[in-house]
C-alpha cells in the first residue's frame, strides 16, 4: 500500500507528513494550480527532506508539459516520480521513459465514463503505474470530487494503480476495502486551504490506514 499526499508546499509539512507515514509526496508543477510550486521551491523542500534524513518518493505532477521541461524540473527538484495529469498520449509516455529511464512514470486518467477506464488500461504497458482521478470540467485536479467507485470494482489493470479523487480520512477505509487499489492519493481531503495541509487530518488518515499496514513505497 502506497500513500501519496499531494500538493505539498512547505518543508516542515513535508517532513511531518512523511514521518506520519506518507510513502510519496506530490508537488504540483502546473502553473494554473493554486498549489503550484516553482522548481526552485520544490528543490528547497526535497533538500530539506534529505537534510532531515527523511526517505520518501518525490512526485512532480505535470499536465501537458514538454519532455524538456519535465526533464529539467525533475533534475533540478530531485524528483523520483513524474505524474502526467493532462492529455498525454501513449507515445509521449513511451518517449518520456526512453529519455528519462530513471524516472518512475505515473499516468493519471480523469474518469468521466466507462470508456476512460478502457483508455486507462491501454496505458498500462507503457507506464509504471496508473492513477484514477475524478473529472471536473474546469479543474485538472485537487477537486475534492470522488469517482463513482461502483464503476471501478472490476478495474484490474496490468500495472499497479492508485486511487485519487475526494479521498478523506472518513472515506478512505471504504475506498480501500471496496476497490483494493495499490495506493491512494489525497490532496484537498487533508487540507486547510490549497497547499496548506491540516496535520491533524493527516494524523487521522494514518490512524484509519492502520489495518492496511505495512505501507510500502515500492511503486
Ligand atoms: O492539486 C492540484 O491543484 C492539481 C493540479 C493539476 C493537476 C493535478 C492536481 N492534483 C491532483 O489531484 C488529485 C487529488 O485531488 P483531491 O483533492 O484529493 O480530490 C491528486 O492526484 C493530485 O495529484
Amino acid at each position: 500500500m502506497r500513500v501519496k499526499i499531494c500538493g505539498i508546499t512547505q518543508s516542515e509539512q513535508a517532513i511531518a507528513i512523511a514521518r506520519h507515514g506518507a510513502t510519496h509526496l506530490g508537488f504540483i508543477c502546473v502553473p494554473q494550480s493554486p498549489r503550484y510550486l516553482t522548481p526552485a521551491a520544490i528543490a528547497e523542500i526535497t533538500n530539506a527532506l534529505d537534510a532531515a534524513g527523511v526517505v520518501t518518493k518525490t512526485v512532480g505532477v505535470f499536465a501537458d508539459a514538454t519532455l524538456e521541461e519535465m526533464g529539467a524540473i525533475a533534475r533540478q527538484a530531485n524528483l523520483s516520480h513524474i505524474q502526467l495529469h493532462g492529455q498525454e498520449s501513449l507515445e509521449q509516455c513511451q518517449q518520456l521513459l526512453a529519455e528519462i529511464p530513471s524516472i518512475f512514470l505515473i499516468k493519471a486518467i480523469r474518469v468521466r465514463t466507462a470508456a476512460d477506464l478502457v483508455l486507462a488500461e491501454t496505458y498500462a504497458p507503457y507506464v509504471d503505474a496508473l492513477l484514477l482521478d475524478a473529472y471536473h470540467p474546469d479543474q485538472l485536479g485537487g477537486t475534492g470530487l470522488t469517482l463513482d467507485w461502483d464503476a471501478l470494482v472490476s478495474f484490474r489493470p496490468t500495472c499497479p494503480w492508485m486511487l485519487a479523487g475526494g479521498l478523506t480520512p472518513e472515506n478512505v477505509s471504504t475506498a480501500l476495502s471496496t476497490l483494493g487499489p495499490d495506493g491512494i492519493d489525497l490532496s484537498s481531503g487533508v487540507e486547510h486551504q490549497p497547499g496548506v495541509k491540516d496535520l491533524a487530518l493527516v494524523r487521522h488518515l494514518f490512524e484509519q490506514l492502520r489495518p492496511w499496514l505495512p505501507i510500502s513505497a515500492e511503486l
